[in-house]
C-alpha cells in the first residue's frame, strides 16, 4: 500500500506570491538582500508545505501504518532487483535503504512532524556522524523539510487557547506562518496597542503548536523506533533506549509554552542576560497560553545562514566568542542552559550589534552537584589528567569502572580533545573552521566514536545528552563562522569564579 497524499497538501510558494514576505527582514536590518526571503533562507524552511496536521491516535496510527507497509514494499521491490541483477547481489546497505523507501520516510516524517520530526533534529545534532549515512541522510533531508497546519486548523487552535475573539488582540495578524518547526509554526502578527507591554502597536512572533503533539508523544516514538529497529539501521551501542527515553522527557517540556515562557523571562532578568548589551532576550506577552505564545518579535538574521559570510572576520569572531562565552556561563554560572543549538536560534542584528536568543522550549536546569562534578570532569580533560578524568566519569556515571583499556582510552581521549581549545598550552585565539586545528580535532573525535559504540557499557548520564549537544553545537557554529576565539580566557574566567559544593 502506498500512503496518499493529502488532498489539502499545497506547496508554500503557490501561496507565497500572494502573501506579504513577512520574512523579508532586509529592509529592517539593512543587510543587502541576498536574492531570497531571509527567513526562507534558515535551512529547515527551504521546503515549507501546508498538510494538516493527522490529529487522533488512529490517524497517526494509519499514516505510520501505512508508511512500514510501503517500506516493505518498497524492500522486497529492492530484493527483486538484487536478485535479478548480480552486480547489486553482494551489497552491503540494508534493503529497506533503497532511495524509494527514503523518500517515503523523509515524507511521512515531515508530515507527522513532533516527535518524528524532533527524532530527526535530535539525532542529527546528538550524533552527528555516529549514523549510517544513509540515516543521517533521512534526518537531514527531514530538517530542511516542514509542512504548516491549513489555516482552518490554526484558527481552531486559536481559538481554543485565546477563545473566539482573538484576533481582538491584533492590529493584525499574518496567516501564513514564516517559520515552521517541529511542534508548532510561527506567524508574524502586531498587537494592539491596548494589550502590548510597551503601551503601543507591537510587531510579534506568534507561536502556534500543533493538534495533540502532546498526546502523541510516546506513540510516535515507539512507531518510530520499530521502523528505526526493524531495518536494524542503527548501531547496537547507542542505546536506543535511552536516548528515545531522554527525548520523550524533553519533548514533553518542550510542548508546554508556559514553561518555556517561564524560561524567556528568567533570561531576560538582570542577573542573566537582560542587563548584558551584547544579547537581546524577547519579551513574552502576558496573554500567552500553554499552546500558542506570543513574544516580541526580533529582526536579526540566523548566524548560521548565508548573509553572516558577509561579515567582517572580526564580527564573526565576536559573534562566536559570544556564544561561546554564553554556553559556558549558561553552565557554570546560571547553571540553566538552552540546550538547542540550532543555528536558527540564534540571531545576529547588524542594527543593534545584538545576538537575538529565541527558543527557550529546550532549557534545562542542572543540579549544583551535577555541574559541580562535570567541572571537575571537564577541568580533568582540560589539564589531560587522565586519572582524574577516569575518577570523575565514574562519578557522574559516564563510566561503570568495569571498561576495558581500549573503552577507557577512546573515552579520555574524546574528553581530552573536547577540552582543547581551553588548555594552557593552546595558542590562543583558537582557530575553528575549516583547516584549523579544531577540524582536526573534530575528526579525531569522531575517530573514537566507532570504539566507545562498541565497548560502552553504560548509557551516558541523562545530562549529557542536552549538554553535549549544546558544547559541541556551540563550537559547530564558531566553525560555521570561521571564527577565531580566545576560548582560554573564556574558561578561565568562569573557573575563577566558580565556587564548587
Ligand atoms: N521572537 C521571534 N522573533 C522572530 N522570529 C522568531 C521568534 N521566535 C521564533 N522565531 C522563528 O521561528 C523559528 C521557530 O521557532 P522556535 O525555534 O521557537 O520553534 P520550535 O518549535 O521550538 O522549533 P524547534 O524545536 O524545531 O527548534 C525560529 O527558528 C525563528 O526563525
Amino acid at each position: 500500500m502506498v500512503v496518499d497524499v493529502p488532498a489539502e497538501e499545497q506547496p508554500i510558494h503557490e501561496q507565497r506570491t500572494e502573501a506579504p514576505s513577512v520574512g523579508d527582514v532586509s529592509a529592517s536590518t539593512g543587510i543587502p538582500d541576498p536574492g531570497e526571503p531571509l527567513t526562507l533562507d534558515r535551512p529547515r524552511n527551504r521546503n515549507l508545505q501546508s498538510s494538516k496536521v493527522p490529529s487522533s491516535r488512529l490517524g497517526r496510527l494509519f499514516h505510520y501504518g501505512g508508511l512500514a507497509a510501503s517500506l516493505g514494499y518498497g524492500a522486497a521491490s529492492e530484493l527483486i532487483r538484487r536478485t535479478t541483477s548480480s552486480a547489486d547481489e553482494h551489497a552491503s546497505s540494508s534493503l529497506m535503504l533503497t532511495e524509494g523507501n527514503i523518500k517515503r520516510l523523509v515524507s511521512k516524517l515531515t508530515q507527522m512532524r513532533g516527535a518524528a520530526l524532533k527524532l530527526g533534529q535530535f539525532m542529527s545534532i546528538q550524533d552527528s556522524h555516529v549514523l549510517p549515512p544513509e540515516i543521517e541522510d533521512i534526518f537531514r533531508r527531514v530538517q530542511d523539510s516542514a509542512h504548516y497546519m491549513p489555516d482552518w486548523q490554526m484558527e481552531a487552535i486559536m481559538q481554543e487557547a485565546l477563545g473566539p475573539s482573538w484576533m481582538d488582540n491584533f492590529e493584525s495578524f499574518d496567516r501564513l506562518p514564516f517559520a515552521a518547526a517541529s511542534i508548532g509554526q510561527v506567524h508574524s502578527a502586531v498587537l494592539k496597542a491596548s494589550v502590548s507591554p510597551t503601551g503601543s502597536p507591537a510587531r510579534v512572533a506568534v507561536k502556534v503548536q500543533f493538534p495533540n503533539i502532546v498526546n502523541s508523544i510516546n506513540s510516535d516514538l515507539g512507531y518510530v523506533k520499530m521502523l528505526l529497529t526493524a531495518g536494524k539501521l542503527l548501531p547496537r551501542g547507542l542505546f536506543l533506549d535511552r536516548t528515545i527515553q531522554v527525548m520523550k522527557e524533553e519533548l514533553a517540556d518542550e510542548c508546554d509554552y508556559t514553561r518555556e515562557a517561564s524560561f524567556a523571562r528568567r533570561f531576560g532578568q538582570a542577573d542573566h542576560l537582560g542587563a548584558d548589551p551584547r544579547f537581546k532576550i524577547p519579551w513574552v506577552w502576558e496573554g500567552s497560553t500553554d499552546r500558542v505564545l506570543v513574544m516580541e518579535h526580533v529582526d536579526g538574521v540566523s548566524v548560521g545562514g548565508s548573509v553572516i559570510d558577509r561579515l567582517s572576520q572580526r564580527d564573526r569572531n565576536d559573534i562566536a566568542e559570544r556564544i561561546i562565552d554564553l554556553c559556558l556561563r549558561e553552565l557554570f554560572v546560571f547553571r540553566v542552559m538552552q540546550t538547542d543549538p540550532n543555528w536558527t536560534n540564534f540571531l545576529w542584528n547588524p542594527r543593534t550589534r545584538k545576538v537575538e536568543l529565541v527558543d527557550f522550549g529546550a532549557t534545562r536546569e542542572y543540579s549544583k552537584e551535577f555541574i559541580d562534578n562535570w567541572l571537575h570532569l571537564l577541568s580533568a580533560a582540560v589539564a589531560e589528567d587522565r586519572d582524574a578524568c577516569v575518577e570523575w566519569s565514574l562519578k557522574l556515571g559516564y563510566l561503570t569502572g568495569q571498561e576495558n583499556e581500549t573503552m577507557l582510552d577512546a573515552h579520555v581521549k574524546s574528553m581530552v580533545l573536547l577540552g582543547t581549545p581551553f588548555k594552557a598550552s593552546t595558542p590562543q585565539p583558537f582557530k575553528f573552521g575549516q583547516d584549523s586545528t579544531w577540524a582536526d580535532i573534530t575528526a579525531e573525535i569522531r575517530a573514537q566514536i566507532p570504539v566507545m559504540l562498541q565497548h560502552r557499557l553504560t548509557p551516558p548520564p541523562r545530562e549529557t545528552y542536552s549538554l553535549n549537544r549544546k558544547l559541541s553545537g556551540a563550537f559547530l557554529l564558531a566553525s560555521r563562522l570561521n571564527a577565531s576565539v580566545d576560548c582560554r580566557t573564556l574558561w578561565q574566567k568562569v573557573v575563577d569564579g566558580y565556587r564548587f559544593g
